[in-house]
């Protein structure tokens, strides 16, 4: 999508949907597809009933019995991330269903060598990613009804039921309320190449107000997620293999490669909303220094190719935070502040909600580990759980809240 010979900025301002970017959804999957061709029935059969395979043992012989199938037949984009989509949430139950102390080490070929095929088609890893289970695992209820979460549904869950459904479809809502953000970045970047000063306004404004509707979203993850059934159920299956103790050297892709490989679990950080805002304003650029940095430019790797390239054509383009420093005009320096704190608040908001669903039960986990468990099971590392994950957190809010242009 990117042209020869253009500037990076200049790329930013073709369509944003050449990025595979939707004007009305940002980085969601706009009306992704629910069915596969019937070829593919053994997959969704097992993807569609995940939880009481699990509950009832079923899941191993299940997935042992799986044909070899071909991804020849999934040509369509949409019926490829549906795909990747449900081989990620078989794979994540059938590694983590026997809980994290006992993961499976093996995954079959008959999951395994298609997962990797289609995860080379896509540009994704093998493993579930945020793409997956958040911006493609979605549908209406009621198609001609609105996209409020009384009317939204998921097209696979893990178990813990609920509070499974909750966390996707809330991050999905926050994902969805930050399109008129993602929408303005183009016009911020022309109105900086034609030094219109009032279009960088009104569009600085357009990111200020989608930002803190994200945070508005955010809020409903208290009515629809239970944070001891996010702790102790749902976050083991999104889990990955990689630095995790009780996997050393990773997962072992039979019929693939010959020796285990690492990959992440899912996490908030793969969000392709939650980083590019950060490059928006300039909050963070140098990786080699701050580790944070390093951290989330490593997780584009787990993001659709297109995002990320759209990430990096954003972070090679013109600096907005220079640009609005050398104007010196003082309403373009508001309008830059007042986005930079409303993402200061959104981040705030997401280190509350880690404290109540990560930080809290793995404290009370702590204290009921010391009279039953042996060893208390370690978080993995930074994806959804792991005190690491909540220092990347307050460095990147402290990285905010360092991003205020000091006045002129
Ligand atoms: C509910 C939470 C979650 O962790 N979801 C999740 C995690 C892992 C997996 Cl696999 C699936 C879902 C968080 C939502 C809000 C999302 N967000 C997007 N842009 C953001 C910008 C910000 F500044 C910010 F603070 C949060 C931001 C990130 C996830």
């Amino acid at each position: 999508m990117e042209r020869k010979g253009k500037t990076s900025a200049e790329n930013l301002l073709i369509k944003i949907d050449q990025y595979l970017i939707s004007e009305d959804y940002g980085f969601v999957l706009p009306h992704p597809q629910t069915e596969l061709p019937s070829y593919y029935d053994p997959w969704m059969e097992i993807a569609s009933n995940l939880s009481q395979l699990i509950e009832n043992c079923q899941l191993c012989s299940k997935v042992e019995k799986m044909p070899l199938l071909s991804t020849h037949a999934l040509t369509d984009y949409k019926e490829q991330r549906l795909a990747h989509l449900a081989l990620g949430f078989i794979t994540m139950g059938y590694v983590w269903q026997n809980g994290s102390e006992k993961a499976q080490k093996v995954l079959p070929g008959t999951l395994a060598v298609p997962f990797c095929k289609l995860s080379e088609v896509l540009d994704l890893p093998p493993v579930l990613v945020y793409a997956d289970c958040v911006l493609a695992n979605w549908k209406k209820k009621d198609p001609s009804g609105p996209l409020s979460i009384e009317n939204l549904d998921v097209i696979f869950s893990f178990p813990g039921g609920e509070t499974s459904k909750g966390f996707f479809l809330v991050s999905l809502l926050v994902e969805m309320a930050a399109a008129p953000g993602i929408r303005a970045i183009p016009k911020i970047i022309s109105a900086m190449l034609h030094q219109d000063i009032t279009s960088l306004e009104n569009a600085l404004q357009d990111v200020t107000s989608s930002i803190s509707k994200m945070r508005d979203a955010f809020k409903l993850i208290h009515g629809y997620v239970n944070p001891e059934v996010f702790f102790n159920t749902l976050r083991i299956y999104l889990s990955g293999w990689k630095d995790n103790p009780l996997m050393a050297g990773g997962l072992l892709y039979e019929g693939v490669w010959k020796t285990p490989r690492e990959f992440s679990g899912g996490s908030a950080g793969q969000s392709s909303t939650l980083q590019c805002f950060d490059v928006l304003l300039g909050i963070h650029s140098s990786p080699e220094s701050d580790s944070a940095a390093a951290y989330l430019q490593s997780l584009r790797d787990y993001m659709p190719a297109s995002h990320r390239a759209f990430i990096q054509a954003l972070a090679s383009g013109p600096s907005l935070r220079h640009f609005v420093l050398a104007a010196g005009n003082d309403r373009l320096q508001e309008a830059f502040n007042s986005c930079v704190s409303a993402l200061l608040a959104l981040r705030d908001y997401h280190i509350q909600v880690v404290t109540k669903y990560i930080t809290i039960p793995a404290g009370k986990q702590k204290r009921r580990g010391c009279l039953f468990h042996s060893a208390v099971v370690p978080l993995p590392e930074k994806g959804t759980g792991g005190t690491s994950f909540m220092c990347f957190l307050k460095t990147i809010r402290d990285l905010t809240k360092n991003a205020q242009l000091l006045d002129i």
